[in-house]
């Protein structure tokens, strides 16, 4: 028997047809971006574009870049889609040297910052252009060794303070969640730096500022649902960005630096901090004892404001999970924490005291840090946005062009795959702190290590960074041990929605006392 459809059916039928027809075309135009472009690339299957592991948050940014990573190593740099967003990935060193230093002038920028918010915009980080280059020259001053060197004994009161806290967990041989022991001397470091305030919050780790601290590196859930939207149009991820339920954390770092601004502009005292500096670029324009360059402008209260917010938030994370990777290392190769607590005994006994000066002569520890940074770079992938139209270099490493990137493209340096290339670094899951000694280090490509950036652009705060990390990793292993448990995840699983790279489950240590009681 023959069944009478509805009158409508055909035209139905044809509407959906149509529809799919006109999806696809959309969908295969739109991933044709890089062959007219002349790039190599991977056209995704799914709308989500190459990314989209990490965009559902099943993996971090870091691991989807590293699949493309691997899968192109061949070629000099790969395009792709995150989203619906055509992004070059750079694969040579030599061509991430063209692009971070050699051409720097064409990619000063970074890609820009989601959250539109004072203190976000008016950051070091994320400012564009030449108001970024006045910015930066005002502020490298402030990171001079001689200014370094007037801030350590703030540094040290931490550390001593950090071995006082732990005494008693280490004389009962606990375990403790290192990421947040850690976490908690940076955040004393940092804070009384920048924002010129004495927290004490290894003593008391539920003060205020430590509950705003962790909300802000507190991965945000953004319903997948928002999300699955949110990649097909950018200004409708800034909006679902701008109504996330982060603004009182910004009022709250806001309203503390200016409080702290204004109470030390009418009761001034001299501290050794960045706080300082900062009233000087806001009452002079400059720094003092530094050259004023024939800069004239001098910071307002917001600027202020947003580069003591970033000083902080650039400042303490990653530090401290350095520092908890550093232990968790040790832990898990335990002549390597001998070798560090025999080169602290011995320099300790030589020099009678933690100083600047003695700390330069912990050479183990330095090549200890720099492996760790190669295995967990905290910033692991950088980037810069094309200003003008750009040819490459041919990305089968040949002399003819390449592909043509327009204004506007951002490119992104995979630094954890670069990290984790065995043509750099053979072997390169194990931690091997002698890949650092002279010799090793000249074999090497400049560009295969770069936890601090490259370039210009660098990172500003690199010696501040690691001389608080080695100073906190010096005061702890010089009373302490680590040792691994049955909470320790071996191996590590990254948390997929980290701000900068962390473990799921943090770090897990049972500490115990280095002497006897
Ligand atoms: C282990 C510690 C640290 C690591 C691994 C680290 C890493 C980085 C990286 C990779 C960048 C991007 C560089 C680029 O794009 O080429 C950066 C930028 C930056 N970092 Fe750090 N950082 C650390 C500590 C610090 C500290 C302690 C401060 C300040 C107190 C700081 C302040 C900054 C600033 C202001 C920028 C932006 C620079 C600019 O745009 O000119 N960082 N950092």
């Amino acid at each position: 028997m023959a069944v009478e459809l509805p009158w409508w059916a055909d035209e139905l039928a044809v509407a959906v047809l149509a529809a799919a027809l006109a999806l696809w075309f959309c969908y295969f135009r739109h991933f044709s971006y890089w062959t007219n472009k002349g790039a190599p690339h991977l056209r995704p299957w799914t709308p989500f574009g190459n990314c989209y592991k990490s965009i559902v948050q099943k993996q971090m940014l870091a691991e989807d870049l590293d699949e493309l990573y691997r899968r192109f190593r061949g070629k000099r740099y790969v395009g792709f889609y995150r989203g619906l967003e055509p992004r070059l990935l750079l694969i040579d060193p030599d061509v991430i040297r063209q692009i971070l230093v050699k051409d720097f002038d064409n990619f000063t920028d970074r890609e820009p910052s989601i959250i539109d918010d004072p203190i976000m915009l008016d950051q070091l980080f994320n400012m564009k252009g030449d108001k970024w280059r006045r910015l930066r020259q005002k502020l490298s001053p402030m990171f001079t060794s001689g200014k370094l060197k007037t801030m350590f004994q703030t540094l040290n009161d931490c550390g001593f303070e950090m071995v006082e806290v732990l005494a008693g967990a280490a004389k009962e041989g606990r375990v403790l969640q290192f990421r947040e022991v850690f976490a908690l001397y940076t955040t004393e470091v940092v804070a009384t730096l920048a924002f010129g305030v004495k927290l004490n919050c290894q003593h008391n780790p539920d003060c205020d500022f430590r509950m705003w601290a962790r909300l802000l590196l507190q991965p945000r859930a953004i319903p997948f649902k928002y999300l699955a939207l949110a990649i097909f149009t950018p200004p409708l991820r800034r909006y679902l960005e701008s109504k996330a339920p982060r603004i009182n954390l910004f009022e709250y770092f806001d309203n503390m630096v200016k409080e702290t601004l204004h109470d030390r502009l009418e009761n001034p005292v001299k501290k050794n901090d960045f706080m300082e500096m900062f009233i000087q670029l806001h009452t002079k324009g400059f720094v003092e004892g530094e050259k004023e360059g024939g800069i004239t402008w001098k910071l307002t209260e917001n600027e202020v404001a947003a580069q003591a917010f970033l000083f902080y938030i650039a400042g303490f994370e990653t530090s401290s999970t350095t520092m908890s990777f550093a232990a968790y290392e040790l832990a898990v190769n335990p002549e390597v924490q001998e070798r560090v607590l025999a080169e602290i005994d011995a320099v300790l006994a030589e020099s009678g005291e933690i100083s600047y000066d003695s700390l330069a002569k912990m050479k183990y520890l330095d090549r200890v840090l720099s492996e760790t940074l190669r295995k967990y770079p905290p910033v692991s992938w950088l980037t810069r946005q094309t200003l003008r139209p750009y040819r490459l270099p041919s990305a089968d490493g040949g002399d003819g062009e390449g592909a043509l990137l327009e204004p506007g493209v951002v490119l992104m340096v995979p630094v954890f795959s670069v990290h984790y290339d065995p043509n750099h670094f053979p072997d390169p899951q194990r931690f091997d702190p002698d890949r650092w000694v002279d010799e090793a280090k000249g074999t090497r490509h400049p560009f295969a290590y770069m936890p601090f950036g490259e370039g210009p652009r660098f990172c500003i705060g690199m010696r501040l960074g690691l001389l608080q990390a080695k100073l906190g990793l010096v005061h702890f292993f010089s009373h302490y041990r680590v040792e691994v448990c049955s909470q320790t995840d071996i191996p590590l699983h990254f948390d997929p929605m980290a701000a900068v790279l962390a473990c799921k489950n943090g770090v897990q240590l049972r500490i115990t006392s280095r002497k006897a009681s």
